[in-house]
Order: C-alpha cells, then sequence, then structure tokens
C-alpha cells in the first residue's frame, strides 16, 4: 500500500496550482489524469484585471495579480521554460461615446492602476482602429499549453502522475483516511473540470459549462505586439502566430472543433485586421463556468476528507493560485473559505 497526503484529479490550471501549494508545503500526492478535458490547454491564457464589456474590475483584481506573477515565475524555474509573456491588452474603441466611458473607468479609484487614462491612437496600417485603443496595464498571457505539457513530464519524472481516468466508485472511506486501490491518503482533491459532471460525489453542484473555440493564425504581417481586444481576442503567440478567441457555446458539450465557429472567429476578425493570414490551428475545449461567476471550492458535505476546486470558468489562469491556497489552508488549518467560493452556498 503507497502512503500520500493527497490524491489530486485532474491535471488541468486547478490541479497544478493546488500540486504546487502542496509542493510549497511538503505534502506528499499522487496525480490521477485522463487527459478528457482540454479547457487548460487550449485556453488563450490571458490574465487581465478588468473586465473589458463592462470596464469593471475582476472579482478580487488585486488579490490574485498579487499571485500570478510568482506563481508563474517559481514555475518557469522549476519547468525551465518561459510561460509569462507580459504584454498590455489594447482594448479596440469603436466611438467617441466609448473613449469618454474609458476615461470615466479610468477615475475609479478600482480601476486607476489598471487603466491607463490616455487613448492611444492606432500606427499599425494592419489594424482597423479609427478610434484608437484603450490600454490595459498588468496584463499577460501564460502559455498554458507549454505549461501543462512540462508540468506532467515533471510529476511523471517524480512518480507522481497517473495516466488514468479516476474511478470514482472504487473509493474506500474511514474515519481519517481515504483508500483508492493501491493507495491510502489523507484528502482527495477533485480538480476535474467539466469531468465533475462524472463525479457522484460532487456532480450535482451547478456547472453552467460553456464550449469555447479558439484559432490560430500565422500573419507575418501583423507584427503586432500588444493583445488586442474587439470582438474578438487576438494575442501574439511565437513565429508570427497569434490566437484567435474565442467563441461561446452553451449547448454542446464536446470537445470537437466546429465550422460554426471557425465562421464566426474569421467573421469577426475580417472587421479587425486586413493583412492576409493562414489559419494554422482550431482547438476547443468546455470552461467550467458558474451561474453566480464564482469558483467550487469546499469538503464534500458527508465525507470531510473529499473535497473540490472548480468552476474556475473563463479566468483559470488568475483565479487558480488563489482558490488553491485558500482549500489548502481551509483542509490543513481549519481557515474558513471566503463565503463567495464556498460550495456551502448551493447546500441548502
Ligand atoms: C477556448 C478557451 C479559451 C480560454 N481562454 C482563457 C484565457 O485566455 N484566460 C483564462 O484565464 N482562462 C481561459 N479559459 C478558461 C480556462 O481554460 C479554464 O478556466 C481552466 O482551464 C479550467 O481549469 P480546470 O483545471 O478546472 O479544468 P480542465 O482544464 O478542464 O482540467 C480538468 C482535468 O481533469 C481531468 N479529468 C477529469 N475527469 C477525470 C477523471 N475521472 N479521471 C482523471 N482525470 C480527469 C481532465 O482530463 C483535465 O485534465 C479558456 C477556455 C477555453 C475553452
Amino acid at each position: 500500500m503507497k502512503e500520500v497526503d493527497y490524491i489530486i484529479v485532474g491535471c488541468g490550471l486547478a490541479g497544478v496550482s493546488f500540486c504546487e501549494e502542496l509542493r510549497a508545503h511538503e505534502k506528499s500526492f499522487v496525480m490521477f489524469d485522463d487527459q478528457s478535458q482540454q479547457a487548460s490547454i487550449v485556453a488563450a491564457g490571458l490574465y487581465n484585471p478588468v473586465i473589458l464589456k463592462r470596464f469593471t474590475a475582476v472579482w478580487k483584481a488585486k488579490e490574485q495579480l498579487e499571485m500570478v506573477n510568482s506563481f508563474y515565475e517559481r514555475l518557469e524555474k522549476l519547468l525551465g521554460v518561459k510561460l509569462d509573456y507580459k504584454l498590455p491588452v489594447y482594448r479596440r474603441f469603436s466611438s467617441i461615446g466609448e473613449q469618454n466611458d474609458w476615461f470615466n473607468a479610468s477615475d475609479n479609484p478600482y480601476l486607476e492602476n489598471y487603466l491607463s487614462p490616455q487613448v492611444i491612437p492606432n500606427h499599425n496600417s494592419e489594424i482597423d482602429a479609427s478610434f484608437g485603443f484603450g490600454k490595459v496595464l498588468e496584463s499577460g498571457r501564460i502559455d498554458t499549453s507549454t505549461l501543462l505539457t512540462h508540468y506532467k513530464l515533471f510529476l511523471k519524472t517524480n512518480n507522481s502522475y497517473c495516466t488514468e481516468t479516476f474511478d470514482h466508485a472504487a473509493v474506500k472511506h474511514h474515519e481519517n483516511e481515504v483508500i483508492y486501490k493501491n493507495i491510502t491518503a489523507k484528502y482527495i482533491v477533485f480538480a476535474e473540470g467539466f469531468g465533475m459532471m462524472k463525479n457522484p460525489f460532487f456532480k450535482d453542484l451547478p456547472l453552467n459549462e460553456a464550449k469555447g473555440e479558439v484559432l490560430t493564425i500565422k500573419a507575418p504581417q501583423l507584427k503586432m505586439e500588444f493583445i488586442l481586444k474587439a470582438s474578438v481576442f487576438l494575442v501574439p503567440e511565437l513565429d508570427d502566430c497569434y490566437s484567435v478567441g474565442a467563441t461561446y457555446n452553451w449547448e454542446d458539450k464536446t470537445n470537437d472543433i466546429t465550422e460554426t465557429a471557425k465562421t464566426e472567429l474569421l467573421d469577426k476578425l475580417k472587421t479587425l485586421i486586413s493583412c492576409d493570414y493562414e489559419v494554422v490551428n482550431q482547438a476547443a475545449g468546455i470552461r467550467p463556468t458558474v451561474m453566480d461567476r464564482k469558483p467550487l471550492v469546499g469538503r464534500h458535505p458527508k465525507y470531510d476528507n473529499m473535497a473540490i476546486l472548480n468552476g474556475l470558468g473563463t479566468r483559470g489562469v488568475m483565479i487558480g493560485p488563489y482558490v488553491a491556497k485558500q482549500l489548502f489552508l481551509n483542509l490543513e488549518k481549519g481557515i474558513p473559505l471566503e463565503a463567495e467560493i464556498d460550495i456551502k452556498r448551493f447546500q441548502k
């Protein structure tokens, strides 16, 4: 029988964030992952403290951003790869009215650190932006695909990764431990993303999943060194490539790419750039979103040594490290979770 402190199910942004808490506190763990979900792999990887539709700050933006920098920097050192590309987001204005809304928002004390008050004129002839841009500060892109590839390798090298679908029916509960096949653990943490729907212990929690698709284009003439936000995001990657995303679909629950999503993204792209490009990739994943747009964190109401870390929604890059820390402190030190993220809010 192998003994560990934790079993983690799911190696997406939630699972990795929790493993990093465990490593920081020298706790032993085994990760189970079957690669059935793709959200963290296909994500554009943006972190941005402002909701650009409404010009409001993201929930706990300051607290989350404080963790983002050090979290991904530590991972870059651990894995020996570049992950964090610090880039401003340029929000394209479509009218003078929008410029005025921006000026007003940048005066707001919650936003003044994140919104540059000037209108930035457009100097790139390949981009259609006659009203210019508003610049968001403290934003960037995490290369989540590279992160996950290398993190899984790191876990494999340390004999902590099992490529296996976790079988919930095989869990045996004891007073202070759980037994899964030949492993005894103090806790199991489920970080399964949309896979939660197959988890008999937590499947009744209200996940309102949203499928998203994203394209990668190669556009050598574009030469754009910022993240452009208009009706879609256009995000610089390496070698003249850009990701274009993303769609929202609340009906389709597959990870399959579709022509409909491709057409939608290319139609929107047409209104943004005029240079030639080639579509080099298309990918899809299911975002684990929740009605109230807050994560699902906490212990099972009956089985105290089972917990969930899910519901990262559209912002797993920023919110993952923040909620993983809270769950760890709750399990190890009994520190209450913030009521807004605690799954108790859904228990009658
Ligand atoms: C197109 C798209 C673009 C996005 N862009 C951004 C962005 O720019 N910025 C941002 O912050 N967020 C973005 N997101 C959202 C982000 O991807 C999610 O918030 C995040 O990935 C959720 O992470 P997760 O670990 O909870 O879930 P997932 O990434 O879905 O990971 C769950 C893991 O659990 C595994 N699993 C599930 N069930 C089992 C089981 N029974 N046994 C073993 N393993 C299991 C799965 O295989 C998977 O590896 C985007 C999402 C999409 C789809």
